[in-house]
């Protein structure tokens, strides 16, 4: 199979709707490779703040995407590592600071293009499920299945809370829920790529269901599409 047949699920919402885990979840059960896009953003957001680059300064932005030393690499004990260069970054990226900063960066045209290829050449078989804000409407327009996942402010904003406390990554409720709707903002109005469910994405609210549930009916529609037994 050439690598431009491999299927995809694209998976894109906003922040906190379950993307990243439900992605996870259903790249492992169909044994196919994951993409988190957001990651993407987010070293580039993170080797702006290191190298002292300020968020608008576009040509700048476009190097550090281009050149972005970045590694996936799984841990002895299984876990994920994500490392920018010899450094091992994988909690630092997660910081509320980076998220802000990766949404910021991700405005810019220059910064998405250079990052394009470079998504791409996840899709490589048996297949891969990409998760992010437009998976489905650019990176990805011909996916097999596409799902746009969402869940309430107060419930994605709950969820992250949680999720950065158990990190040790601490921070307020009301400081989260307010980054949350910047963000849900900028990437909602942005001109290049804007959060949207692609016109062939299937929504799904997972405000009221667990991963598990969100995970089998993704899977299910996968199957139904042929794309798992
Ligand atoms: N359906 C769900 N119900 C409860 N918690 C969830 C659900 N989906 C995800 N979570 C939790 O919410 C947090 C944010 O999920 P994550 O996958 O990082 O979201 P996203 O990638 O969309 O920002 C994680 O701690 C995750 O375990
Ligand atoms: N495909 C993508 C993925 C992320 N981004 C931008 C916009 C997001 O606010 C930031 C961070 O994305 P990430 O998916 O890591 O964020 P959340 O886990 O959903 O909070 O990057 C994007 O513009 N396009």
């Amino acid at each position: 199979m050439s690598s431009a047949a491999a299927p995809v699920i694209t998976i894109d919402g906003p922040s906190g709707s379950g993307k990243g885990t439900v992605a996870r979840r259903v790249a492992q059960t169909l044994g196919w490779h994951l993409l988190d896009s957001g990651a993407l953003y987010r070293l580039v957001a993170l080797a702006s703040l290191r190298a002292g680059v300020d968020a608008t300064d576009e040509p700048r932005l476009r190097e550090l995407a281009v050149e972005l030393p970045v590694v996936f690499a799984v841990r002895a004990d299984g876990s994920e590592q994500i490392r920018l260069g010899d450094q091992d970054v994988t909690l630092d990226i997660r910081t509320e600071e980076c998220g802000l900063r990766a949404s910021a960066v991700a405005v810019l045209p220059a910064v998405r293009e250079a990052l394009l290829e470079r998504q791409r050449s996840f899709q490589v078989p048996p297949g891969l499920v990409a998760d992010g804000r437009d998976m489905g409407t650019v990176v990805f327009p011909a996916a097999a299945l596409k799902v746009f996942l969402t869940a309430s402010a107060a419930e994605r904003a709950n969820r992250r809370y949680k999720q950065l406390k158990e990190k040790g990554l601490g921070v307020s409720l009301a400081a989260l829920s307010r980054d949350i709707e910047d963000r849900d903002r900028r990437d909602s109005e942005r001109s290049v790529a804007p959060l949207r469910p692609a016109a062939d994405a299937r929504i799904l609210d997972s405000s009221d269901l667990t991963i598990n549930e969100v995970s089998d009916k993704i899977l299910g529609w996968a199957r139904q599409g042929q794309l798992a037994k």
